[in-house]
């Protein structure tokens, strides 16, 4: 294979569609580790790349790259190429980089060795994706991990969890991932079994609101089922024992609530100061926000901190076969891993969902259709299903009130979060969480 040219990496790093630092000036790009795959026809450069900006921190990219007459290619739009790193996660294969290796992981067994046809299809996704997934013979998505963060991936993590030391299986099993060890060591990639003929919930949800003016029976049980099956994965995590200390349930301690209202308290000052230049209005309900956070300070302390989803909304749900399914365990992708990895109340899960359906009511309402005030029946579903799988669970409150101060406190958390996605990353959504904190009453 021909080497690289990097002086060209800037400008084809400026023309990637994940390339999440295209506003900022860079310094330069330097290659930190690689190791050449070659796979049937194809042979290319896994490169780990750092891009250093004029200003801000570094950040790490993942290239699979070939030279090409402009310079440099993305190897992924090769077929073969991605049945080649298909195939090192398959075998469990290991190939040398610079400063480690590549490791493939396997953890389907023999039963995840599917069918698959020969040659092996390969399908590209045509979504919006911070990272670059395909289907394998329909029965196997590959993603491809684009921006590297150090350290254990909640994503491989969750899902070997899930995979292999609970019986929750309301989520694609995670069959294999691939690794780089060393020092510039991150997941690569993850593969999981594909979801044949899934629709996402945020697009299910929507279809459901544009077609009724009142929520249907069939639709409310459907939320309740989706709440049972958010309770059973908070089962599945709260199952873990000594063993696996990183989702070992611990004691939830009013140190706990304290961190957590003061971090409230803090994400307040910033959104608002950030939010109330477009908003003014905000600024009066400043004092009545603060106190749901001080009343989560002041909840006596029952229940478990567990390992949760993290950033649960109807985008992160399918719907195949009338059943639910609950996948990307990455997190919030504005948190470190570290953060991501934190044991934490389980309803901040289910204040996630919550939020979720008010903004598919807005949006239904932004097209044109008259709001119906069907966010309460569709809460309340969904809360019922949590309740009835969960009930006794040593890791939700013992009190009712204090479940509700609680849940009322990560609402407000997740709008709070919300509005800051918004500002970065979709402006015109704003005053969808920017509308909801307006109509939050102070509390009782
Ligand atoms: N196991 C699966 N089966 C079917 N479709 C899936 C599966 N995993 C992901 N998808 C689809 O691929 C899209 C992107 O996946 P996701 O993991 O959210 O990628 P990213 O982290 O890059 O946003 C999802 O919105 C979903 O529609
Ligand atoms: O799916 P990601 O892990 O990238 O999550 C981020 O993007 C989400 C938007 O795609 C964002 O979710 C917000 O918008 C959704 C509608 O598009 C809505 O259903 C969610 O309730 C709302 O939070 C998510 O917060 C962000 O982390």
């Amino acid at each position: 294979m021909n080497t690289l040219d990097l002086t060209k990496l800037p400008d084809y790093l400026k023309h990637q569609r994940w390339f999440s630092g295209k506003a900022w000036p860079i310094k330069h790009v330097t290659v930190i580790d690689h190791a050449t795959i070659e796979s049937g026809d194809c042979a290319f450069s896994l490169a780990v790349v750092e891009v250093v900006y004029e200003l801000g921190s570094p950040e790490r990219y993942l290239l699979p790259v070939q030279p090409s007459s402009e310079g440099v290619r993305d190897a992924l739009e090769s077929d073969e190429c991605m049945r080649g790193l298909y195939d090192l996660i398959r075998t469990s294969g290991q190939v040398a980089s610079g400063s480690g290796r590549v490791q493939g992981e396997w953890i389907g067994g023999q039963e995840g060795l599917l069918a698959l046809p020969s040659p092996l299809s390969v399908r590209r996704l045509m979504v919006e994706q911070s990272n670059t997934s395909v289907v394998l013979g329909e029965k196997v998505i590959l993603k491809i991990i684009r921006k590297l963060e150090a350290g254990v991936n909640p994503e491989h993590e969750v899902g070997r969890f899930l995979a292999t030391k609970t019986s929750f299986r309301a989520t694609p099993t995670l069959l294999g991932a691939l690794h780089l060890e060393g020092t510039a060591g991150a997941t690569l990639a993850v593969a999981h079994r594909f979801v044949p003929d899934a629709t996402d919930g945020w697009k299910y949800t929507l279809d459901r609101l544009r077609q009724e003016r009142a929520v249907g029976e069939r639709f409310l049980t459907e939320m309740r089922e989706l709440g049972m099956r958010l309770g059973e994965l908070h089962l599945a995590f709260a199952s873990a024992t000594e063993e696996e200390p990183a989702f070992t349930p611990e004691p939830l301690l009013q140190e706990d609530l304290q961190r957590w209202s003061a971090s409230i308290v803090g994400e307040l000052g910033v959104t608002l100061a950030d939010a109330a230049r477009l908003h003014p209005d905000l600024e009066h309900r400043r004092e009545s926000l603060i106190d749901y956070a001080k009343r989560l300070a002041q909840v006596t302390p029952s229940g478990q901190k567990i390992r949760i989803h993290g950033d649960l909304h109807l985008g992160q749900v399918l719907r195949a076969n009338d059943q639910w399914i609950l996948f990307d365990f990455e997190g919030e992708p504005a948190r470190s891993f570290t953060s991501r990895r934190e044991k934490y109340s389980a309803l901040r899960d289910v204040a996630g969902m919550i939020r979720s359906f008010d903004y598919a009511e807005a949006t239904v309402s932004l097209e044109g259709g008259t709001p119906h005030e069907r966010v309460g029946p569709i809460r309340d579903a969904f809360v019922e299903g949590y309740k009835q799988v969960t009930r006794g669970a040593a890791f939700l409150p013992t009190d009712e009130g204090a479940f509700d101060i609680m849940l009322r406190a990560f609402e407000l958390e997740k709008l709070l979060y919300e509005v800051r996605y918004e500002l970065q990353n979709r402006p015109d959504w704003v005053r969808i969480p920017v509308s909801a904190l307006l109509r939050m009453e102070a509390p009782q």
